[in-house]
């Protein structure tokens, strides 16, 4: 779906719904009303779109296609309530919060709600985010295109066919940046550790994770095979891949990662 957005009803412009609303202006959109309590948060929009403190100053007459609500999980309780109205009048619910349940939403927004739950990653701050997104009962295919439309302005779309699926998600793609920020944090410390001016380190351990990052993306091999296009028979490299590929590093304390966090989005929920 290209072309101008339609009217959007933003609740919570901090990291992930800023992001989104600068993909959103950037693509061309109606009109964006935006809540956010926090007035230095969504400064850098002023003028650009309506910043409302609360659900009490959007305007009488806005009536939005979709409501995108981008607050902390912890928020949503005291959140959701003042949107119930929007959302009977038929406009469409995309919720990016963690945890939070289509079912827990819905008794939140009055018992009538149609919802999709999305899970982007803040890549979308450069429009190079992945977001999954789950349409819950009732959602109609417009507001599934609608929806993806709001979703492709930041990155590549994938759809679920179950929500329970967006708990795993939450724990890969959408707190997967941290960890490959978390490679460029060590691997500059070891450049350090090893010698290596702190400047140099810490220019030649971002790039080399933004570099490794864009070849990934432009090549049609698989990441096995990147890593092996490194890897010279008895050279350096292998060395290193001893120590971080052994049964006790890498591969299983990634997957404890990921199992926590994905419990921890389970968890979200209640
Ligand atoms: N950061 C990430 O990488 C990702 C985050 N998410 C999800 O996105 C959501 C937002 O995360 P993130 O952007 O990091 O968090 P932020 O804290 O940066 O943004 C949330 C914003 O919502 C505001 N807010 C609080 N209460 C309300 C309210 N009642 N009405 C409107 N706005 C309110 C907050 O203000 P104040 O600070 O004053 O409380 C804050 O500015 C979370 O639910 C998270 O699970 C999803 C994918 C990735
Ligand atoms: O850490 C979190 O809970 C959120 C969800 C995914 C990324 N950030």
């Amino acid at each position: 779906m290209a072309g101008t957005l339609p009217p959007i009803l933003l609740v919570g412009c901090g990291k992930m719904g800023g992001a989104m609303l600068e993909g959103w202006l950037e693509r061309g959109v109606e009109q964006v009303v935006v809540v956010e309590p926090y007035p230095a948060a969504a400064a850098g929009f002023e003028g650009r779109v309506t910043l409302c403190t609360d659900a009490t100053q959007i305007p009488e007459k806005f009536r939005p296609a979709a409501i995108v609500l981008a607050t902390k999980p912890q928020q949503a309780e005291a959140a959701l309530p003042g949107f119930a109205r929007h959302a009977a009048a038929g406009a469409l619910v995309v919720s990016i919060m963690a945890g939070k349940t289509v079912a827990g939403m819905t008794a939140l927004l009055g018992g009538h709600a149609q919802i999709v739950r999305a899970m982007p990653n803040t890549p979308a701050a450069v429009r190079q985010g992945f977001t999954c997104a789950y349409p819950g009962p009732g959602v109609t295919e417009a507001q599934v295109a609608l929806c993806d439309a709001l979703l492709s302005a930041i990155g590549e779309v994938a759809w679920l066919e179950q929500e329970a699926l967006i708990d795993p998600v939450t724990a890969v793609s959408g707190g997967g940046p941290a960890y490959v920020f978390l490679l460029a944090e060590v691997l500059e410390q070891a450049a350090i550790e090893q010698g290596l001016p702190p400047e140099l380190a810490r220019r030649m351990a971002r790039r080399t994770v933004a570099g490794s990052g864009a070849l990934l993306a432009a090549s049609e091999e698989d990441a096995a095979q990147l890593r092996r296009n490194v890897t010279s028979p008895k050279g350096t490299t292998e060395r290193a891949l001893a120590v971080l590929m052994a049964s006790d590093a890498w591969p299983k304390l990634m997957s404890e990662a990921i199992a926590a966090a994905t419990a921890r989005s389970r968890e979200l929920a209640q």
